[in-house]
């Protein structure tokens, strides 16, 4: 026994059923490519929508279902499961674990969910809350569910640990990390037996801050290897250190070995975190381990010194790719830091890196070490000054997974162009409770202020699929899109690549030349990726639809340049004989401007401005301007009277739909404050989005 199991097997042979969809990636190379070719190059111009299913939840959807014979396991977001019959889109049982409203804010992001992993009967998924759920796959019943974050995680005022990535299974073993490095977190993932979800073993990704022992499997290379990296008492100690596994986690079996993508720093900036010192392993890197113990067994560190919020959690791919004459078992990575990598998958040597996306922090990677070979400039926490950065936080990719197609030999790439201005804090680093503590200052940071650099931010802003060939590490062609935050992309044996938009439609591609072969109106932002699959016989597509993540959250109405869509979430699935026709028309205005009382308190707005960026924008928007998800609080209801906009920012009263109550961090004055400055934004903005309906794209023609 070589300790894989039937649905191991199952897994390590997925062409021989290609049917199914059985883990996150297709299978444990997380290549997203399927041998399916029923639909192909020359028939996908007659795909159809087969059907669809409206959600619960209109908020931003990130799963990729997993089919198994013939039944969708679809996660959506609040950390919901379904179970769908695959070939009729009809409702088999649902599950709700009941993340309480209020905890939305604690974490960055929307309170998304990538998907579940299939093991033996059972699906499992992670909640919002921290929780890891398994369910019997036929009836949706509980089988077993545990808190994945253990009591010395010390879960404090300034910590915060959400679960929104997909669990993957090694030889039984359910792996699991989270997220929470904006906020103060200590990264680390569990790994639990997937019959009795007892724990297995546990490995942290940054040392402990007394560098004691902590009884888990990373204690001695933490210990022996990691410490050394970071200085004794920056504010990591406090704060966590960061280096959250909130997205990759692959188990190759050719190397039996499981790959964590780690993520960024806590608080982002280096000087406050480390006092500038140190390369901070982990974070930034990909470590890899045993999986019947999580035993370290190597790392390789792409971003040494992060400050950028450059997170190596980006999907982790493995191929066998030739190279000079050989053929060699790598791993591929296009992380946020802009540099596609091919590391060797069983030993983590460095073989070769080239930039994906433009890049202005580093010049290149060293050759033989693959370190990136810095633009003193990028060291904004070193040097003081403001530091405009491309790729930004949100990275030349971000969670929207890539695929390889065997075929022809290329990786594509979601990529995308999103700058950020970082600004530090001034006066040393003070964090807040429930806030984003980045040590940096959230009045300046992300989107430049003036309308001159705001514009030209604007102009910056680029989405498209970049092909890319690793044999040459070279772009081959691409596909441009009309802005940033794209879905995942699938390749099929069809030579064909499907991916949905941000501006609601849905696409196939040639896979040969990215020729656009299909394209459907979802008439919602797509940031998903889709799968593809057969049910009885017959091949489908299908993705999850719906407009969230972090991009529109943050970055508010300019957002909505990669085009305007009004959030209706569902899933959706294409056949060539679909009979569903289009998707009902809906309300495509989405909050539509209101009149805002004409007075407000300019003695108070730019404390508003101040308490607004710490605590609502990175959900509510950029210098409060919505991005369609979320309420647009410059129409809200609540700011035409004190009392209301108290009890809902203060008192809780809207906690069952996400907004938690700030009253533990701000008094009543600061919260008039805010509601003051709500009414100036309202006032200064009303014409112009109410112009901005009459468009055709519903977007104004002046951004800001
Ligand atoms: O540092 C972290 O712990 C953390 C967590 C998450 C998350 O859990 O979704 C994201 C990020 N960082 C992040 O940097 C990021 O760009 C991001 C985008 C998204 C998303 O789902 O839209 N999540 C996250
Ligand atoms: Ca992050």
């Amino acid at each position: 026994d070589d300790g894989q199991g039937a649905t191991g097997e199952a897994i390590i042979h997925a062409d021989d059923h290609p049917g199914n969809w059985m883990t996150y990636g297709r299978t444990y190379s997380e290549q997203r490519y399927s041998p399916l070719d029923q639909i192909n190059r020359s028939n996908v111009g007659n795909l159809k929508l087969a059907w669809y299913l409206d959600l619960d939840t209109n908020r931003g959807q990130e799963g990729t279902p997993l089919v198994v014979d013939g039944v969708m396991y679809a996660t959506t977001n609040w950390s919901m499961m379904k179970a769908v019959d695959a070939a009729t889109g009809k409702l088999l049982w649902s599950y709700d674990p009941r993340v309480p409203g209020n905890i939305a804010d604690k974490g960055c992001c929307d309170t998304v969910n990538r998907g579940a992993a299939y093991w033996n009967g059972k699906v499992y998924f992670g909640t919002f809350d921290g929780r890891l759920i398994a369910l019997d796959a036929k009836t949706g019943k509980l089988v077993w569910s545990v808190n994945t974050i253990p009591p010395e995680a010390e879960l404090g005022k300034q910590r915060s640990y959400t679960v929104d990535g997909a669990p993957r299974i090694a030889k039984g073993r359910v792996i699991i990390g989270n997220g929470g490095s904006e906020f103060g977190a200590r990264g680390f993932v569990s790994a639990f037996d997937a019959e009795t979800g007892k724990l297995d073993w546990r490995f942290f990704t940054v040392p402990n801050p007394k560098n004691e022992p902590d009884h888990a499997a990373s204690d001695s290379v933490l210990m022996n290897k990691a410490y050394q990296t970071w200085s004794p008492t920056g504010a990591w100690t406090r704060q966590g250190g960061g280096g959250t596994v909130w997205d990759s986690i692959v188990y190759d079996p050719v190397s039996d070995l499981v790959y964590l993508g780690v993520g960024n720093g806590s608080p982002w900036n280096y000087k406050y975190r480390s006092e500038g010192k140190g390369d901070n392993l982990f974070l930034g890197s990909i470590v890899a381990l045993k999986p019947e113990t999580g035993e370290y067994v190597w790392h390789f560190q792409e971003t040494p010194m992060d400050q950028w919020d450059f997170t190596s959690v980006q999907q982790i791919m493995t191929l066998d790719l030739p190279i000079n004459g050989e053929t060699r078992h790598v791993i591929v990575h296009a992380p946020k830091n802009g540099f596609f990598y091919i590391i060797d998958a069983k030993t983590g040597e460095f073989i070769s890196g080239k930039n994906y996306v433009y890049v202005n922090w580093a010049s290149g990677l060293d050759p033989k070490t693959g370190r990136p070979i810095y633009n003193p400039d990028a060291l904004y926490t070193l040097t003081g000054k403001e530091w405009y950065g491309i790729p930004g936080d949100l990275g030349g990719h971000n969670f929207a997974a890539m695929a390889f197609s065997p075929k022809t030999g290329l990786v594509y790439i979601p990529a995308q162009q999103v700058p950020f201005l970082y600004t530090n804090q001034v006066g040393g680093f003070t964090p807040h409770p429930d806030s984003w503590n980045l040590g940096l200052d959230m009045n300046k940071v992300g989107i430049p202020d003036s309308p001159e650099a705001k514009q030209a931010f604007v102009k910056d802003l680029k989405g498209w699929i970049v092909a890319w060939d690793p044999q040459k590490q070279a772009e081959a062609w691409r596909v441009d899109h009309k802005g940033p935050w794209n879905g995942g992309i699938l390749a099929t044996g069809g030579d064909l690549l499907f991916q949905g938009l941000a501006n609601g439609e849905f696409h196939a591609y040639d896979a040969t030349n990215g020729s656009d072969l299909f394209h459907f109106a979802a008439d919602s932002g797509i940031i998903a990726p889709p799968v593809t699959y057969l049910a009885n016989g017959k091949q489908y597509v299908a993705v999850e639809v719906g407009w969230g993540g972090i991009y529109p959250f943050f970055l508010g109405g300019l957002a909505r340049t990669s085009g305007w869509t009004v959030n209706h979430s569902r899933i959706i699935a294409f056949s060539l004989d679909g009979k569903s026709g289009p998707l009902p028309k809906q309300n495509d205005q989405g909050f539509l401007p209101v009149k805002p009382p004409a007075q407000f308190d300019s003695k108070r707005t730019d404390n508003g401005y101040f308490q607004f960026q710490t605590y609502c924008a990175a959900c509510h928007g950029d210098n409060a301007e919505g991005a369609g998800v979320l309420p647009d609080l410059r129409w809200s209801g609540s700011i035409r009277h004190e009392d209301a906009f108290y009890n809902v920012v203060g008192r809780g009263a809207l906690t069952a739909y996400g907004m938690d109550r700030f009253d533990g961090n701000m008094n009543p004055t600061e919260i008039e404050d805010i509601r003051q400055f709500l009414i100036k934004r309202a006032n200064e903005t009303y014409q112009r989005e109410v112009d901005a309906r009459k468009n055709a794209d519903g977007i104004p023609e002046q951004l800001p």
